[in-house]
């Protein structure tokens, strides 16, 4: 974080990285939605078609995705069983966030599962993933113009994100201006971080496993171990909502293109992949394999869960007893750093739970094809980057005490090796 009044060094290639990114995330979207469906699934070769401009576009898509966006805005603004403060900010203020995220995850689930005895065609879904990954692109661009324009004519300087406001506008409409924009107690970024897309994601994965139920009599082995490992990682995640508002993304990050394309748009129809893959190209599984892979996802679940609820409570309340006797380091700020626990381990030790996961998912999509390893692969340079970015923040928040972690605890996500 840059000291007061100075802006903090440009990031994924300044403005022309992030104009290029803005092109190549969509355009890599498309790709991979093209490929999986196709007969030879080659991730590096050319897409087997380019689709019309008509395939992109349905009225049936933009109907369904709107009415998609305005169940989850609904579900969102329900009462919530709790109410959790956020990180405290720059003039020392919090803001309150509901907690119903699972709650939303459970009513979606009951109105899907309802609809779908009633007739819904859900299986009729994964024909529509063109034209609904291009409404939620174009939503994306909307939403974020809208953002940007809120932030430069109303935020107020205290409101804006470390890494915003560089004054170049095709970075800050990347990175996004704005800390926490909000209308009323509306939070969008928090909205679309857990709601819309993560929901979705299971829908997609849901909707492909009935699909293939429908065209091989039942879903493959492969396929349920895919739709349970992820269901698992997105039912996680609004189970422990509140640990999402220690995470970067909601402390530091704007809310710009990146995020919300990558919240609308980059996880449901990406994050499907190896779900898509294995309806267009089916995978026999043994049992003892298919054990072996649950076994290599529970352990990374236990790192990644242990590791950021064990750094959301100390965060929530360093005298938590679930975090007492923990070793820690003071400092300039007043805040601690773990040296002990998961986070002694390893710097940033819920990165490699979350990788050794994204290993499992891929794992029951067989080894003929490089396709279902994309999310491995790029998620491994997403954390890879993160971390860096993370370590830069971290050094400018603690300075010595940074350094002195960094001593204490040498490697970062993968103990001994990196
Ligand atoms: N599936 C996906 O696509 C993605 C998943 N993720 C997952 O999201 C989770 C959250 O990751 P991310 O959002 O990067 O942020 P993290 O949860 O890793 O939080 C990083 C922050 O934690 C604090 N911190 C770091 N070290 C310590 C320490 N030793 N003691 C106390 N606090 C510390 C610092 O903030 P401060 O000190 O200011 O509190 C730092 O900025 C991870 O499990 C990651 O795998 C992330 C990105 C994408
Ligand atoms: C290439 C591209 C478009 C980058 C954008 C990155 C986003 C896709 C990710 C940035 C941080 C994320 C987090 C999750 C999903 C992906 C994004 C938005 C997350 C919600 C997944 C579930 C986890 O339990 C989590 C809540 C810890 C996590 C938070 C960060």
């Amino acid at each position: 974080m840059a000291p007061q009044g100075s802006r903090a060094p440009l990031e994924f290639g300044g403005p022309l990285g992030a104009a290029a990114l803005m092109l190549l995330l969509p355009a890599t979207m498309f790709h991979l939605l093209l490929v999986a469906r196709s007969g030879p699934a080659r991730l590096l070769g050319p897409p087997p078609y380019l689709p019309e401009p008509e395939a992109l576009w349905s009225p049936r898509a933009l109907l369904l995705w709107l009415t998609w966006l305005g169940l989850q805005v609904a579900l969102y603004l329900l009462p919530a069983r709790k109410v959790a403060e956020g990180q405290e900010l720059k003039d020392k203020s919090r803001l309150r966030y509901p907690i119903n995220g699972f709650q939303a995850l459970v009513v979606t689930a009951l109105l899907v599962g309802l609809g779908v005895s009633a007739g819904l065609p859900l299986a009729a879904l994964p024909e529509m993933l063109l034209p609904l990954a291009f409404m939620a692109t174009l939503t994306a661009f909307i939403f974020s113009l809208l953002l940007y324009l809120k932030a430069l004519i109303l935020a107020p300087a205290s409101a804006l994100a470390p890494g915003g406001n560089s004054g170049n506008p095709i970075y800050d409409f990347f990175l996004g201006r704005e800390l926490n924009p909000r209308i009323c107690s509306f939070d969008f970024k928090y909205f679309c971080e857990l709601r819309p897309g993560l929901i979705g994601w299971i829908l997609i994965n849901l909707a492909l496993l009935l699909q293939e139920a429908e065209l091989r009599g039942s879903p493959s082995l492969a396929m349920w171990l895919v739709n349970g490992f992820q269901l698992l990682y997105v039912g996680d995640a609004l189970w422990h909502e509140e640990a999402v508002l220690t995470t970067m993304d909601i402390t530091h990050d704007g809310f710009g293109f990146m995020l919300a394309f990558g919240d609308l748009a980059w996880v449901p129809f990406t994050y499907s992949l190896q779900a898509q893959f294995l309806l267009y190209h089916p995978q026999p599984l043994e049992l003892p394999m298919a054990s072996a892979i649950c076994l290599i996802n529970a352990v990374g679940y236990y790192i990644f869960r242990g590791a950021n609820s064990q750094k959301n409570s100390f965060r929530k309340n360093p005298s938590d007893p679930k975090v007492a006797g923990l070793e820690t380091i003071s400092t300039a700020t007043g805040r601690q750093l773990l040296v002990s626990g998961w986070w002694g381990m390893v710097r940033h030790p819920n990165y490699l739970g979350d990788l050794i996961m994204a290993l499992a998912w891929s794992l029951p999509c067989g080894v003929s094809h490089l396709l279902p390893y994309f999310y491995l692969i790029y998620f491994t340079a997403l954390l890879v980057h993160r971390e860096a970015r993370d370590e830069q923040q971290c050094l400018q928040k603690y300075g010595l005490a940074w350094h002195e972690y960094c001593r204490r605890v040498p490697y970062r996500i993968v103990p001994y090796i990196y």
